[in-house]
């Protein structure tokens, strides 16, 4: 690992995104990223957890520990598109932790 510790640049929690989430998918702004991904269904969005997952893993090993804590939070940001594309809740996940 590299670099000094990231400092929190926003308060926004897991389940804070996944609630904002949540409402997105009901309310649909005409705006919002996240109505595109779920509209193009499971298979984009699981190549896009995919894609995520292999930026952290190329941040970690040569990017030094603030452009992996990004690309983590992009990870974890498609991840709980998936979650909300399949009906699954925190709870659902909390469970298995
Ligand atoms: N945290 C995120 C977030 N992380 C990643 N992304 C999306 O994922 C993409 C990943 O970035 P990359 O640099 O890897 O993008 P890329 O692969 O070059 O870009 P694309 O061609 O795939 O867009 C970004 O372009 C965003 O589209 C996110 N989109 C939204 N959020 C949050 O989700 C909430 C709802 O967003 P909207 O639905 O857009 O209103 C808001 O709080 C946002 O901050």
């Amino acid at each position: 690992m590299s670099g000094a510790p990231v400092a929190l640049a926003s308060v926004k929690t897991f389940d804070q995104l996944y609630s904002e989430l949540t409402t997105k998918a009901q309310d649909r702004p005409g705006d919002s990223g996240t109505v595109r991904e779920l509209d193009a269904g499971v298979h984009f969005i699981g190549k896009k957890v995919v894609e995520e997952a292999a930026e952290v893993w190329m941040a970690a090993e040569y990017e030094g520990t603030e452009r992996t804590a990004e690309e983590i939070s992009q990870l974890l940001y498609h991840l709980q598109v998936l979650m909300v594309a399949q009906g699954i809740s925190l709870e659902d996940v909390y469970a298995h932790l």
